[in-house]
């Protein structure tokens, strides 16, 4: 009956003020904090959303599906590549003569999109379909062609459960620029002032895009894209040559005088070729002699400085009415800082074993003429399971590539050592369709996203120290005054 001491405490701990004070303030502070905490990071259990993406090139189609946290739709490089799937056949602009087969073709793909992306997304999915220089040049030559296959792409992927935004052609200033998104997105150096340019090689039609402190895009507008991106500016300098992807270089290099003795195809390569095939292309249609055989035998010489002359002489270096050009008239800013090179540039430069950039330029240039020089005999039996059409490209291929960089593009030794030839950075691809994607679904805020005063496991951290603390002060406050030393503990 003791009515004091610890009995009468746990009869009644309300008693004593301390104890409501501190349980009153620890309600309210855990409150507080599990509530901010939950409205600062959202459910614990991710949802994901998806993106697809068709890059319709004009040598190929492939398919990209991107997934991303669902509450992190702000969130700097968390979009991620999570399947491709390469549709067979050529470009979608080679179905000119049959546009239903355009649509037939991505098919395959399409189907394989619906098992990766799982069911209850399909129809909140974006679908996009952006075709780059294959279809430019068929708009060019026959846009009746080029309307009948984007009909027959766009109806055959309206049939697909995903939420299809449309099929079109890209500006080359677009593929470019969203090249560059793409790399730097995936760099994370979108919050940072220094960034990668981008360096794209098609089969139709190549870019180069970077930021330049020396451009400001006065001099030439057309080759200037301003971006906010996660509250900075950049001022990109991009441009897309058109009919310079690797394959209409070919073309052109192959319709020039006395292409048939070629010193860009290995000695020993002999292949009987179609001028149709060759001119049927508003890259080269203007170089068609008037009257010209059907056929022509290709005929491989192997000789990497002659081909060099050849690739040099489909440029033209001596125009150009601004202050410095890169080639073809066309104004570029000084180069600066490093490159990401992808596409061809990364296909072609990974099979000749030469993506190692800190080797000097000229060693490049000596293994590449060594490769050249490589009877065609030894070449395929050295490289038994690669494509034949590839194989015998290569030389020409590498040739290009370095001519185009560093008389093109005017990279010297020290700044060819910046470019990195890359296929993916941290397992997505290097190429446009991310870039595009994140414009188009808004996924690159022009402001920086605010950040959480803490991370979640800050909250979740100060939260359980706050508790226990309460705890602690709240047992403390349940302990009776010391019990007077004649008082025996009453068993409660
Ligand atoms: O950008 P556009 O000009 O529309 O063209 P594309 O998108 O179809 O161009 P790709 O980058 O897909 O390929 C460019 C070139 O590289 C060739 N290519 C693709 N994969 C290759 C590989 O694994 N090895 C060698 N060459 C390859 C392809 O045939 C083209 O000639
Ligand atoms: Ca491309």
């Amino acid at each position: 009956n003791d009515q004091t001491g610890l009995y009468s405490v746990f009869r009644n701990p309300w008693h004593t003020p301390l104890t409501i004070f501190i349980a009153v303030v620890g309600v309210i502070a855990i409150v507080a904090l599990v509530t901010v905490a939950v409205l600062q990071n959202k459910p614990l259990i991710p949802k994901y959303k998806y993106g697809i993406v068709l890059d319709a090139g004009s040598s190929h189609t492939a398919m990209y599906i991107y997934e991303w946290p669902a509450e992190k739709d702000n969130n700097t490089g968390r979009v991620e590549q999570t399947h491709s799937c390469k549709v067979k056949g050529p470009g979608i602009s080679s179905y000119a003569s049959d546009p239903k087969k355009a649509g037939q073709s991505l098919q395959v793909c399409m189907k394989e999109a619906e098992r990766f992306v799982p069911s209850e997304r399909h129809e909140e999915t974006p679908l996009y379909l952006g075709a780059t220089a294959g279809m430019r040049l068929l708009n060019i030559e026959n846009s009746t062609a080029s309307d009948q296959v984007f009909q027959a792409v766009s109806e055959s992927l309206q049939k697909s459960p995903f939420s299809f935004q449309g099929a079109r052609i890209l500006s080359g200033q677009e593929e470019g620029a969203f090249g560059w998104v793409t790399v730097n997105y995936l760099d994370d150096r979108l919050k940072q002032v220094c960034t990668t340019g981008a360096l794209d090689l098609g089969g139709a039609s190549t870019q180069i895009s970077f930021v330049s402190d020396a451009f400001d895009g006065s001099e030439s507008p057309n080759n200037s894209v301003n971006f906010r991106l996660y509250g900075n500016d950049y001022n990109l300098y991009t441009h897309s040559f058109l009919c310079y992807g690797k394959d209409q270089v070919l073309r052109m290099a192959l319709s020039g005088p006395g292409s048939i003795s070629d010193p860009c195809f290995h000695n020993g390569y002999s292949e009987s070729k179609n001028y149709m095939t060759l001119y049927n292309s508003p890259c080269v249609s203007k170089r068609k002699p008037v009257s010209s055989p059907a056929d022509f035998t290709h005929v491989g010489k192997g000789n990497f400085y002659q081909c060099q002359e050849l690739v040099k002489s489909v440029f033209d270096f001596t125009q150009c009415k601004y202050t410095q050009c890169s080639f073809n008239g066309v104004y570029q800013p000084t180069l600066q800082g490093p490159f990401g090179a992808f596409s061809a540039y990364y296909f072609v430069m990974n099979f000749l074993n030469l993506t190692d950039t800190s080797v000097p330029l000229q060693s490049v240039k000596e293994a590449l003429a060594r490769y050249c020089s490589t009877p065609w005999e030894t070449i395929k039996k050295q490289h038994p399971g690669i494509k034949l059409k590839y194989l015998a490209e290569y030389c020409f291929s590498g040739t290009y590539i370095l001519t185009l960089l560093t008389e093109g593009y005017n990279f010297t030794s020290e700044t060819f050592s910046k470019i990195r030839f890359i296929k993916q950075i941290k397992g997505s691809d290097a190429g446009w369709t991310l870039g595009y994607m994140l414009n188009l679904t808004n996924m690159i805020p022009a402001e920086a996203p605010d950040t959480p005063l803490l991370p979640h496991a800050g909250y979740v951290s100060v939260i359980t120290v706050i508790a226990l603390v309460l705890f602690l002060l709240f047992v403390l406050s349940l302990r009776p005054l010391w019990p007077r030393c004649s008082q025996k503990p009453q068993i409660v």
